[in-house]
């Protein structure tokens, strides 16, 4: 077993009493590993059909699977690189899954690197609607770019500011924010023993002062009759009981909505643990590793009931005016009238801005919705995020391989990769013209461009995402 801290056992001792026995033992387990499917390309049911791997259904979490790393290396797979699933440990895939998020919402992940939960959040979205994604360390928030990309998402702006920032231009505009706090990490210790170290050296104080900073900047951008969910990945009162009962007392206007009673496994909130007389915090979801299959998490999901704040916000896309070709191009992979009329040019890139963004001049942002693709002297190249954002057949021209051909992962390492007459006829791409571009994808599910020269697809796979 790892060596845990003698004041943090002490502490959980205080809080659990009879039943600390069973959370120690818990320690002698292994770490459960997990992957949740991206719910915009693959239900519960095709999973199954496809195979892969043997999993099993994470109870409290539809589209959540356990799996055991020891047999599949689920990083490797052509799947993981075709946007299928997202690696999350279980209890971690609780919050994005209690928030209630439907397309056209207006959707804030505030602190939201490597982007476990933006990548669920948007694909709730469907498309539709607007996620903002941000981080306050830029470092971090280039894994939002990846992995929100990966994911296909077509209409997330990502951003990397302060709170405070954020809310001098976001001020009522979200109806779902998620605030993923960072906190002093104690239920990760079985998974990452490290932390212990940093929470020796931080204390929970830290992080507590540092919620207690991030979250009332989320409460003024979220609108009327709109969700806030805040979670942390730590066992620490002060840090949970306590900044939900800090935020309830500064905003009267905020109220808990229980959720304690989603699933059997879940403990309710303690405000006994911090000395306070507000019941209604015993709605908030505490997951334990010695009552469920997961390494441990606290969430409360917080309702706003009405202010006076703006309702109506204007779009903002100074459109781009395209050329013939370039319209043809993009309405060819299936853009609609409505998606040409948001893109905006950025240097030679061409973004598509997600529906409804007010204007946002002046943050750091890291991307503004949908890379398509850069504007070169006389031609259009198309992007790979562009790319994992179509489907099969919203595509001019798809080639579509066996999961297990080898030259997918040829493909995915950059390689250039030759296809036989038959498949081009099999596949409708005998009469592409010379040089055209082409979305290659495994069993329907895209990965990435080619360039097609008689039977060689020059490789247009983005390098900085290839297979090592
Ligand atoms: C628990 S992690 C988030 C994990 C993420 N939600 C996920 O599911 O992949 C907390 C994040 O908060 C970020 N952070 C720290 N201080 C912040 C602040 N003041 N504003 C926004 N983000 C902050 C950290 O950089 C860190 O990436």
């Amino acid at each position: 077993m790892i060596n845990l801290p003698e004041s943090f056992l002490i502490k959980i001792k205080n809080m659990l009493g009879e039943e600390y026995d069973k959370f120690l033992e818990s320690y002698n387990k292994s770490p459960l590993q997990g992957l949740r499917l991206n719910r915009t390309k693959v239900s519960p049911k095709e999973w199954e059909r496809l195979s892969v791997v043997k999993t099993e259904n994470i109870p409290w979490i539809d589209n959540g699977y356990y799996f055991d790393g020891s047999v599949f290396a689920a990083t490797r797979h052509p799947y993981y690189y075709a946007g299928l699933y997202y690696i999350q440990e279980p209890s971690a895939q609780t919050p994005a899954n209690i928030l209630r998020v439907d397309p056209g919402d207006r959707v804030l992940d505030l602190c939201a690197a490597p982007g476990g939960k933006s990548t669920e959040l948007a694909a709730k979205l469907n498309g539709k609607g607007v996620l903002v994604s941000n981080d306050i360390s830029a470092t971090r928030a280039k894994a939002l770019l990846k992995n929100l990309g990966v994911f296909g998402i077509k209409n997330a702006l990502i951003t990397s500011e302060t709170p405070k920032n954020l809310s001098d231009v976001f001020k009522g505009y979200f109806n779902k924010i998620l605030v993923d706090a960072p906190c002093s990490g104690e239920g990760m210790f079985r998974k990452e023993p490290a932390i212990i170290k940093n929470w020796e050296q931080y204390g929970t104080g830290y992080y507590n002062d540092l919620q207690k900073d991030i979250l009332p900047n989320a409460v003024n951008m979220l609108s009327d009759d709109g969700y806030l969910l805040y979670s942390t990945c730590t066992f620490s009162p002060d840090e949970n009981e306590g900044t939900i009962n800090y935020i309830l007392t500064m905003f009267p206007e905020l109220e808990v909505i229980p959720v304690n009673d989603s699933y059997e496994g879940f403990d309710s909130g303690h405000p006994e643990w911090i000395g306070s007389d507000k019941e209604e915090i015993r709605g908030a979801v505490r997951l334990w590793p010695h009552k469920m299959e997961g390494e441990g998490h606290f969430l409360c999901l917080l309702h706003k009931k009405k202010t006076d704040y703006p309702k109506y916000f204007e779009t903002n896309v100074k459109r781009v005016k395209l050329s013939n070709e370039e319209e043809a191009f993009l309405k060819s992979w299936g853009l609609t009238n409505e998606e040409l009329a948001r893109l905006e040019l950025h240097g030679e890139k061409l973004y598509l801005i997600p529906e409804g963004l007010p204007d946002v001049t002046g943050l750091r942002i890291l991307r503004n919705g949908l890379y398509v693709g850069d504007r070169k002297k006389g031609r259009f190249e198309p992007s790979e995020p562009f790319a994992m954002s179509r489907t099969k057949d919203e595509s001019k021209y798809f080639l579509d391989l066996d999961a297990d051909d080898e030259r997918v992962v040829k493909y995915l390492k950059c390689e250039t990769i030759e296809v036989t007459k038959d498949e081009l006829v099999k596949n409708k791409l005998d009469k592409a013209e010379k040089g055209a571009f082409i979305l290659i994808g495994i069993n329907g599910f895209p990965l990435g461009f080619g360039k097609l020269s008689g039977t060689t697809v020059k490789n247009k796979y983005f390098a900085g995402w290839r297979m090592m």
